[in-house]
């Protein structure tokens, strides 16, 4: 198993917002996590990325316990995310923007972060807009960046937080072909989406937060048909 995390918990003050979650993802392997707002789900990646500390658990990559591990030496192990929010640097453009995730995350020369983020601006679509500031650019390309930025820290685990919410069809379909695109190289992804029908698109397998407790766990027709499932997260009673 690339990742392993074994019976996560965190609560801020009173509130327990995660409660001995467990789960595996395989190299290569796209897992969906769906829950209602609320549930969890960005929580259980800052357990994953650094950002938050776990009370209780563990997290495993790659056979390694980084559950010590600060944010930028998991990024350095090679676990990518992009945020919610997206939160490039404002004022530096969108090339200088990947040639500082290259150089901190992926921990290469200059010269080597400039090569990586000529391919990612390739990929992801970015080229044409590789020198404006990052903070002029629309939501797409905000998100395409929040991507980009993830891909040129070189990553073998990409978290993805609702990466496709507010984008219009068209568009979220064109960032389901760059993901399938990634996933096609080989990288293992974890995408927290309510665009259900995106995350369908690509996920192996699907895990369903409600509450800070795993609600379901498997193949993504079998956990969209369970019965508990489409009570909580879609409201439909069985
Ligand atoms: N740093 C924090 N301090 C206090 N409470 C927090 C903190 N981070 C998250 N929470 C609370 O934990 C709960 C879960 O938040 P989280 O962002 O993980 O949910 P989510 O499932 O990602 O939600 P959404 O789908 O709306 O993004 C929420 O009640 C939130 O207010």
């Amino acid at each position: 198993m690339l990742l392993k995390v074994e019976q996560a918990c965190k609560s801020y003050g009173a509130l327990q917002v995660t409660r001995n979650v467990s789960f595996d993802v395989a190299e290569g392997e796209t897992l969906g996590i769906l829950g209602p707002n609320g549930a969890g789900k960005t929580t259980l990646f800052n357990l994953i990325s650094g950002d938050a500390a776990l009370d209780q658990g563990a997290v495993y990559f790659n056979g390694t316990d980084i559950t010590r591990l600060k944010p930028h030496q998991r990024c350095r192990t090679g676990i990518g995310r992009s945020y919610q929010v997206p939160h490039p640097f404002g004022n530096m453009s969108v090339f200088e923007n990947l040639v500082t995730a290259a150089c901190f995350g992926a921990q290469v020369t200059e010269k080597e972060a400039w090569l990586i983020a000529e391919e990612v601006l390739e990929s992801t679509d970015l080229r044409a807009y590789a020198n404006q500031p990052a903070g002029s650019l629309t939501l797409l390309n905000r998100k395409r960046l929040e991507l980009a930025r993830a891909l040129s820290t070189r990553p073998r685990l990409l978290l993805l937080d609702e990466i496709a919410g507010g984008l219009t069809e068209h568009e979220a379909q064109e960032l389901v072909d760059e993901l399938k695109r990634i996933k096609a190289q080989g990288t293992t992804m974890i995408w927290i989406e309510h665009v259900v029908h995106a995350l369908l698109s690509i996920a192996d397998r699907l895990l369903v937060i409600d509450f800070g407790k795993k609600l379901a766990e498997g193949k993504p027709q079998e956990v969209m048909n369970d019965a508990e499932v489409r009570r909580v997260y879609m409201g439909i009673d069985a």
